[in-house]
């Protein structure tokens, strides 16, 4: 635990999407040393040639991810491919150094190890403390248990971005009783950035621009485990949601469409409660007026997310749009907003609020 105000931070994985955004905000974090920049077979060139938009650290050499440059810091990011990251943190673990570890991959969010055998393979690495201060527990119709979680905690699993964008769109009606936590449906229009740096097929610019193509569906995507946790959290006994993204030409932003069946009598009064109380102190987490919807623009680049919520009186639903960045609040932000909370920090310390536009 670092009893001390200003921390140095190792980012494993610092030529990838992931790391290089984790590497902006902690540029602009006022407390942040940044130390040991790490990578795999990058390791031997310089930041500038994988991230030329961090022009401070353009210079800095990539040494290989191994345990002897990250021990010796206060606090370090993994920022690295699912499966790698448990390995790491293990034999860091191992040399008895004790840093902060945010781990931006999937290997220890999962509670149930049945679940990552089911939907990732493998070993599974163990559960962290979730790095979604927003989150639910059950009786809370404001978050604050998740909170108290990461106070102090020297382990932190970042949840993935669609989690993070779906949870946000659906758990103040679960919290509050008002929608179904079963029959949920979620489809999502997810940029390119999501996917990572290295080179995939589907991404090929030229089949790539101008189309959009959905992927892993019909239940097979791996954060749909993630995001029933998340909604038994919020106090449902049972999750079902049909899960569908669906690839589209930006290169940043998750915009995505949940919906959840209206519990029978409830009032379009009672479903904009829920959302507004959930949400009202949330430094991150905004409601829109009603009638106003998200769009991925209006939060490029800042570590906020925009909910708007509607009930479709016809269809018997409740209509969830949330808007976020995927490197931020989707990943980067959201890992630093929960370190902030785990060091004792104030929330929202270095963390951008507004982004860039058009
Ligand atoms: N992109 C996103 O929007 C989000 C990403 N995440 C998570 O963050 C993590 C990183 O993703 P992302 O940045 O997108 O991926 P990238 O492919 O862009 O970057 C991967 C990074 O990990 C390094 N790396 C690859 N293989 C290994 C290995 N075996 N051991 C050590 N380092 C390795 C790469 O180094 P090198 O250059 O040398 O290959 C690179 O620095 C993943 O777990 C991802 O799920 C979470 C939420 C959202
Ligand atoms: C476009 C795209 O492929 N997006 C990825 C985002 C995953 C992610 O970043 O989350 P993890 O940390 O769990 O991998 C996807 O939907 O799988």
């Amino acid at each position: 635990m670092v009893m001390h105000m200003s921390f140095s931070v190792a980012v494993a994985g610092a030529s990838g999407y992931a790391g290089g955004e984790t590497l902006r905000l902690l540029l602009n974090h006022p407390e942040a040393r940044i130390g040991a920049l790490t990578a795999n077979a990058s390791a031997g060139t310089t930041l500038g040639e994988h991230q030329p938009h961090l022009r401070r650290l353009a210079e800095v050499r990539l040494l290989p991810t191994e345990v002897e440059h990250l021990a010796g810091h206060d606090v370090v990011v993994l920022a690295l491919p699912h499966g790698a990251s448990g390995a790491v943190a293990a034999a860091l673990a191992a040399t008895g150094a004790d840093p902060v570890v945010v781990d931006l991959g999937a290997d220890h969010r999962l509670v149930d190890a049945a679940e990552w055998a089911a939907y990732y393979g493998g070993e599974h690495a163990g559960t962290w403390p979730y790095g979604l201060p927003e989150l639910l527990h059950p009786g809370e119709r404001v978050a604050a248990a998740q909170r108290a979680a990461l106070a102090g905690a020297t382990r932190i699993a970042v949840p993935g971005c669609n989690v993070t964008a779906v949870t946000l769109g659906l758990q103040p009606g679960i919290a509050a009783g008002v929608v179904e936590p079963e029959d949920l449906v979620a489809v999502l229009a997810n940029g390119y950035s999501g996917a990572g740096r290295s080179p995939k097929t589907h991404l090929l610019a030229s089949e790539a621009l101008g189309a959009a193509a959905p992927y892993a569906v019909g239940g097979t995507h791996r954060h749909i485990p993630e995001i029933a946790q998340n909604l038994r959290s919020a106090g449902a006994a049972r999750v079902s949601i049909s899960f569908t993204p669906t690839l589209v030409p930006m290169s940043r932003g998750i915009l995505a469409t949940a919906t959840a069946r209206l519990v029978p009598g409830t009032s379009p009064a009672a479903v904009r409660e829920a959302w507004e109380s959930a949400y009202a102190d949330e430094p991150f987490v905004h409601l829109l007026p009603e009638g106003t919807w998200p769009s991925t623009a209006a939060v490029a680049g800042a570590s906020t997310a925009l909910v708007g919520v509607a009930v479709d009186e016809r269809a018997g639903r409740v209509v969830t749009v949330t808007a976020i960045d995927n490197l931020v609040k989707g990943t980067a932000g959201g890992a630093v907003q929960s370190l902030n909370l785990a060091l004792g920090l104030p929330e929202t310390l270095g963390l951008p609020l507004e982004g860039v536009a058009p």
